[in-house]
């Protein structure tokens, strides 16, 4: 709590803290519903209560609007939960549970959400019913979904099953590269100017993916200058923007010495970031990233996911905390971190689970 005014310190407690930030979102379409949100909270009685707490928002706010600079007014959120979030799930979910999922997510003003894979079902057995789930969805308008496609073979089938945009994926590490996708970096370029090459032809967006970013899980450190010249490759190729993924271990250091060394070739306007949280350090990380002009962040609903090839890699940031850190940095995603929070119950009940966002723990069991 360090520097905080003696004023502010009587009133604060863990629990105070915990419902005072949940409100300082309650703005627009990114707030939670204050008539759902007193179903999880108690209301505060007194009017002493009250009046602390309005010091504690005033505190909070002016905390985070004079420290933070350089900060987007506007993030994007890539929800990656029904793709990165479920494919590492040992027991195969239901097509059926995965489309409601989706359908549910689509409600909740997220505007990009990563639907399953075109890959084989071999090497990832619980994106085999791509193509179910990718026509079972209701498409609705405002929000795009795009599908992973590792090759020709892939990306023909996802169109075929209805994709509208795609996302190629490659790494900045030689072992990850030929562990994920059994080839080397430069194989899988070649593998992906095909498939974008194809999906420009047809009009179709595709994104690209860094894996490994800041680290890989059998090769330790990978120098920024590598994910500079495979992001360049990906993005000279025609992908519309680059989500560099911190697959494994990143720290908000590693983070800006990283995207100091991409910025050099590709505008912030075009990166995104894909972190995952298996040392505790996405949401810093994903605040460094903002704060050097990123505004595109994937993450996953419940904190879901991991790659089945990034041995020792835990789930993505999850959705619910990154809304949570975004709205009270008055960040506008156009999210409702409510509805979310929902959709993340739905999922975590369907797969037996307990949910890894803080926000959706303390929130529920408030
Ligand atoms: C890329 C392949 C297919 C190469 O796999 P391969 O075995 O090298 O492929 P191949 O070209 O030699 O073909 C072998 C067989 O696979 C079939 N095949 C070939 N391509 C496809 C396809 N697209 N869909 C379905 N089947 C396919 C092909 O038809 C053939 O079938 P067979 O004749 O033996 O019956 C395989 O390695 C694979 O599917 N890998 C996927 C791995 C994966 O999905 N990893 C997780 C996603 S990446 C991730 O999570 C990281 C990320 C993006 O989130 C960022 C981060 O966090 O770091």
């Amino acid at each position: 709590m360090g520097n905080m005014p003696s004023a502010v310190k009587h009133c604060l407690s863990y629990q105070q803290l915990l419902r005072e930030h949940l409100w300082i979102g309650d703005s627009g379409a990114g707030s939670l519903d204050p008539a759902k949100v007193h179903r999880l909270h108690t209301p505060w009685e007194s009017q002493t209560k009250q009046n602390d707490l309005f010091f504690l928002l005033l505190y909070f706010v002016f905390q985070e609007s004079s420290q933070l600079s350089g900060l987007p007014e506007y993030v994007k959120i890539v929800e990656v939960g029904p793709r990165d979030g479920l494919q590492n799930e040992k027991v195969i979910v239901p097509t059926d549970i995965k489309i409601e999922f989706i359908n549910k997510l689509s409600q909740t003003g997220l505007s990009v959400i990563e639907v399953t894979s075109f890959v084989s079902s071999r090497w990832v057995p619980q994106m085999a019913d791509h193509t179910e789930v990718m026509k079972g969805i209701r498409q609705y308008p405002g929000v795009r979904y795009p599908v992973l496609t590792p090759n020709l073979q892939g990306f023909h089938r996802a169109v075929a099953a209805g994709a509208t945009e795609i996302s190629v994926f490659g790494a900045a590490s030689e072992s990850f590269s030929k562990k994920n996708i059994n080839c080397s970096i430069k194989e899988s370029m070649e593998k992906f100017e095909e498939v974008v090459k194809s999906a420009r032809h047809m009009g179709i967006p595709a994104r690209g993916y860094v894996s490994c970013a800041l680290g890989c899980p059998y090769e330790g450190n990978i120098t920024p200058q590598k994910v500079t010249e495979v992001s360049k490759r990906l993005y000279s190729m025609g992908c519309y923007e680059i989500s560099l993924g911190d697959t494994i271990g990143g720290t908000p250091g590693s983070m800006k010495r990283m995207l100091e060394n991409v910025m050099k070739e590709i505008p912030p306007g075009a990166l995104a970031v894909h972190c995952h949280d298996t040392y505790g350090q996405a949401l810093a990380n994903i605040l460094t990233a903002l704060q050097m002009g990123i505004n595109v962040v994937d993450s996953a609903v419940s904190g879901l996911g991991g790659c089945p090839y990034a041995k020792g890699a835990s789930g993505n940031v999850a959705t619910e905390d990154l809304i949570y850190m975004l709205n009270g940095l008055r960040l506008n995603t156009g999210v409702n971190l409510y509805k979310v929070m929902e959709a993340g119950d739905f999922i975590c009940k369907a797969v037996n689970k307990t949910t890894n966002s803080k926000v959706a723990q303390a929130s529920f069991n408030a």
